[in-house]
């Protein structure tokens, strides 16, 4: 499945990049305003950090929330004290796109992630092109010398890179890079099982000053209380938070 998703990712963006050529889109990306400093943001606090996401659908859930307005749902992801935006940008699985990112850029005031699967400089640049401050690089989806050309390349468009592990080696994978901000994903791409054990497994492979994610299935505050204990400077939150009253859920989980 993770193969499928970035393949249709990647042949979605060469269809985009026929209307709006490489040329173009690195123009517009260059001439954004600075990225918002995700680093500053997110890190690391007396409570708990929330990356909020804007999710209508996916593979492992189907149909969550229609989300007729992604821009209303962010400005109030960011009134109930998210730290960051996380939108989700593929089309075919979880119907999102980049205009809701364009959306949720001009709504609030914190980073917004291009939250999609990454595998070319194409999709980098127009992440920064609709506004992004944050982008996802999934290493399980990439292999190293690609993840090290992305990596450079977010940074160098002064973004910063969400970098998500699924493994000790992933993990393993994610530090040597270098990443300062690195996700450990509690579902498995491919299989979609969850193993909300994994991140107290490997967050002491992250080191001192990298910040610590933890994704996916937070579903209550039990679940937000055990990745404090385990070490998780901050949570990235889909599900929950499209099909719960947003206000009151983030409130709860940004106490913890
Ligand atoms: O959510 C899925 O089913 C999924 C399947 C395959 C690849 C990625 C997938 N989700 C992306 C995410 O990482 C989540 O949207 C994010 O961590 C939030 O998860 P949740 O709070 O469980 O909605």
């Amino acid at each position: 499945m993770l193969e499928q998703l970035l393949a249709g990712s990647l042949e979605d963006a060469r269809t985009r990049r026929q209307l709006r050529p490489y040329a173009v889109v690195e123009a517009e990306a260059l001439a954004r305003p600075a990225a918002l400093d995700a680093l500053e943001a997110l890190a690391p606090a007396e409570h708990m950090k929330v990356i909020a996401e804007v999710k209508r659908a996916s593979p492992s859930r189907g149909d969550l929330a229609e989300i007729p307005e992604p821009h209303a749902l962010a400005a109030q992801y960011e009134a109930g004290g998210a730290s960051a935006v996380s939108v989700l940008t593929e089309e075919r699985k979880f119907k999102g796109s980049l205009a809701d990112l364009e959306a949720v850029r001009k709504a609030v005031s914190i980073p917004v992630l291009r939250k999609d699967f990454i595998g070319d400089e194409y999709q980098v640049l127009e992440a920064r092109a609709a506004g992004a401050d944050l982008v996802l690089l999934i290493v399980a989806a990439l292999p190293q010398a690609r993840l090290v050309a992305l990596h450079e390349l977010i940074r160098g468009l002064g973004m910063t890179p969400l970098v998500e592990a699924h493994s000790a080696e992933e993990v393993a994978r994610a530090v040597d890079l270098g990443a300062q901000l690195i996700g450990v994903n509690a579902r498995d791409l491919r299989s979609f099982e969850l193993d909300r054990e994994l991140f107290g497994r490997v967050a002491d492979q992250i080191p001192a000053g990298v910040i610590r994610v933890a994704e996916s299935a937070v579903l209550d505050v039990a679940d937000v209380e055990r990745y404090r204990e385990a070490g998780a400077d901050a949570v990235l939150v889909g599900e929950a938070l499209v099909t719960n009253d947003p206000i009151a859920t983030l409130s709860a989980y940004t106490s913890v």
